[in-house]
């Protein structure tokens, strides 16, 4: 499904403002909304930020998501429980104020976590991110344990059936079942976000299921990064770029 719709590098473009206009606006998280940093407990949502995607979500009539690989627990310890939120790369739905629709724990991933962190435990640098819905290992400050990893990683899925979700240096397992496309389809099923035209940001690889669904249901994807064969139909260069694009389209407050 990817490969077909995958477009070249220079065919992409910045979006124009008014494609905002009447969107259902989808946000990935890091990368898209707030720079990559050292370690995932490193990031946090600025007030600024906060201030952009309330004034966003107001303008929207609350046509906006966030769409994430982080837990709905940890992108409401984040600051944004008032949102709609897709957590676990689409494992979990939370609307706001309701309970959080997601699947039980699978008693693989805590297999999972004790081989992470016996793995980690030897090797310095190496950090594993426990989830509720899923378990990462993240080599960001020790690159030097990449392959190895990925040769853990891709060992334990086939071993314990689980999913091996690939990140920006994380290998993270988790069910399969679920991606950023189908939580995208999901929300535009129902409202606030039924009947208008889905527009999703994101940075990673992981983000392409959701610029696949977007164009399918008639929208656009937004590519946030370096230039890449890619499903999105826009290119934004940076977090910078990507916040400087959704403030021209709202106004400050007085
Ligand atoms: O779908 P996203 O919102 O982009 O989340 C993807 C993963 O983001 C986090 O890891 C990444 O960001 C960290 C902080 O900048 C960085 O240290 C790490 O190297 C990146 O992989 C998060 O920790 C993961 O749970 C998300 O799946």
């Amino acid at each position: 499904m990817l490969d077909s719709s995958l477009r070249s590098a220079p065919a992409l473009f910045a979006p124009a403002p008014a494609l905002l206009t009447g969107a259902a606006l989808f946000l990935d998280f890091d990368g898209t909304l707030v720079p990559i940093a050292d370690r995932p407990d490193a990031v946090c949502v600025d007030d600024e930020l906060l201030g952009l995607l309330n004034r966003l979500a107001h303008a929207l009539d609350g046509r906006l998501a966030i769409v994430s690989g982080r837990s709905v627990a940890t992108l409401t310890d984040l600051g944004l429980a008032d949102f709609i939120l897709a957590g676990t790369h689409g494992l979990e739905i939370a609307m706001p104020g309701q309970a959080v629709e997601t699947p039980a724990p699978l008693a693989a991933i805590a297999r999972a976590r004790a081989r992470f962190d016996a793995f980690a435990g030897q090797r310095p640098g190496l950090l594993v991110e426990e989830k509720r819905l899923s378990v990462g290992l993240h080599f960001r400050q020790a690159p030097q344990w990449a392959d190895d990893c990925e040769r853990l990683a891709t060992r334990l899925a086939e071993e314990l059936g689980l999913f091996l979700q690939r990140g920006k240096m994380l290998f993270e397992l988790r069910p399969g079942g679920a991606d950023k496309g189908s939580a995208i389809a999901a929300l535009m099923r129902r409202a606030p976000m039924a009947g208008a035209i889905p527009l999703f940001f994101g940075d990673d690889a992981t983000d392409e299921e959701g610029f696949v669904m977007a164009a399918h249901l008639g929208g656009h994807g937004v590519l946030v990064g370096e230039a890449r064969p890619t499903a999105a139909r826009y290119r934004l260069e940076q977090v910078e770029a990507v916040r400087r694009y959704l403030a021209a389209s709202v106004p400050e407050p007085e």
